[in-house]
C-alpha cells in the first residue's frame, strides 16, 4: 500500500486536499483525522504538519508528500522534489523596520528571529557573515516590536503581515517557494508512486490551461494557429459552411483573455472558454 503524506492545517492543506480529490482519491471527512485508507486506489494518507512532511518521507517510512519547498529545505531531510504543484507560492526573506532600510550586511552582529533556522544559517554562512539566530515556531513578524530580535527571516506571501507590523523586506530572496510533491531521495519512487504523481501532475497541468474553441474563416487559419498554437497543434474539424473550420486548443490560463482578443480582432467568432479538470499525455 502506498503511503501518502498531506499538510493537516495550515496555508497549503485546503489546495492539496483539493487536487487529491481531483486526482481521484478520497478525502478526510473530518479535519482531526489524522489517516484516511483509500482502499480503492490501494493509498493511505497521513494527515501531517507541513514542517514534519519532508522528515517523515526523508526516513523512507512514507513514499511520498507534499510540503512547501521552503520546509522540505529547511528540514535538511533527504527528499527529492518530484513536482511543482503550482500554489502555496512565497518568498522566503529577511525584513527590518521599515523606518531604518537595512541590507543583508548589516546583519552581522544582530540578532535574526525566523522559524527557518537552517536556511538563515546556511545563507549567512555563504555570506561570512556573523549573527545570532533566535529560533521562534511563528509569529515571528512581532519579535522585533517585543525586542527579542532586530530583523525576521519569514515567509512571506501577499505582504500584508510585514505591512501590518511595520517592516519591510530586505536582500535576495533565500527560497521562491511552493507547494510540492516530494519522494525519498534514498529509493526510486515504486510503479504505484508513479500511478499517483501522473495523477496529480494531470491535475496541476489541467489547472495551468484552459481549453479554447472558436470558429474561423478558413482563409484566417493560418494567422488563428499562430494565436492558439496549442500543446502539440490545435484540432481543427469541418463545419457545415464550407468556408468556415471550428478550432480547439489548449491555452494557458494566465493570458488567455488576451488571446481571445485577438482571435476576435482577427474575425473568430463563437470563443468558448472550458476549465480543464484534469489530463495525460
Ligand atoms: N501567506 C502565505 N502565502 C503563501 N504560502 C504560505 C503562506 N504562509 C505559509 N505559506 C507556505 O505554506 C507552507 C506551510 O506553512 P504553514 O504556515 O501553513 O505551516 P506552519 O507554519 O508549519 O504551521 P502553523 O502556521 O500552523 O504553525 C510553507 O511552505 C509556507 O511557505
Ligand atoms: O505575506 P502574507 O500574505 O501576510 O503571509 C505571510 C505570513 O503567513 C505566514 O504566517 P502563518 O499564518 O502561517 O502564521 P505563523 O507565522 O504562526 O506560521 C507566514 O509565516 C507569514 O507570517
Ligand atoms: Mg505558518
Amino acid at each position: 500500500m502506498l503511503r501518502v503524506a498531506v499538510p493537516n492545517k495550515g496555508a497549503l492543506s485546503e489546495a492539496a486536499a483539493a487536487i487529491l480529490a481531483e486526482a481521484g482519491y478520497r478525502r478526510r471527512t473530518d479535519a482531526k483525522d489524522l489517516t484516511v485508507l483509500d482502499s480503492s486506489n490501494d493509498v493511505e494518507f497521513f494527515f501531517l504538519r507541513p514542517k514534519d512532511i519532508a522528515i517523515y518521507v526523508g526516513s523512507g517510512e512514507l513514499d511520498l508528500g507534499i510540503t512547501g519547498r521552503d520546509l522540505a529545505w529547511e528540514s535538511q531531510a533527504p527528499v527529492v522534489e518530484r513536482l511543482a504543484l503550482g500554489f502555496g507560492a512565497s518568498t522566503f526573506r529577511y525584513a527590518g523596520p521599515a523606518e531604518t532600510p537595512m541590507t543583508v550586511d548589516d546583519l552581522a552582529g544582530k540578532r535574526i528571529a525566523t522559524s527557518f533556522g537552517n536556511i538563515v544559517a546556511a545563507d549567512l554562512a555563504k555570506r561570512g557573515i556573523s549573527a545570532e539566530i533566535i529560533r521562534l515556531d511563528g509569529a515571528v513578524e512581532i519579535s522585533i516590536a517585543l525586542g527579542v530580535a532586530d530583523a525576521v527571516a519569514d515567509v512571506v506571501g501577499s505582504g500584508r503581515t510585514l505591512r501590518q507590523h511595520g517592516l519591510a523586506a530586505f536582500g535576495e530572496v533565500m527560497c521562491e517557494s511552493e507547494a510540492i510533491l516530494i519522494h525519498g531521495a534514498d529509493k526510486e519512487p515504486s510503479a504505484a508512486a508513479n500511478g499517483l504523481i501522473a495523477r496529480v501532475q494531470g491535475v496541476v497541468v489541467a489547472q495551468q490551461y484552459v481549453m479554447m474553441d472558436y470558429d474561423c474563416r478558413k482563409d484566417l487559419l493560418d494567422d488563428a494557429v499562430a494565436i492558439t498554437p496549442g500543446l502539440e497543434s490545435p484540432t481543427i474539424a469541418p463545419m457545415a459552411d464550407e468556408n468556415w473550420v471550428a478550432v480547439r486548443a489548449m491555452v494557458p490560463r494566465s493570458g488567455h483573455q488576451a488571446v481571445m482578443d485577438e482571435l476576435s480582432a482577427l474575425g473568430a467568432k463563437a470563443i468558448l472558454v472550458t476549465d480543464i479538470r484534469s489530463c495525460r499525455f
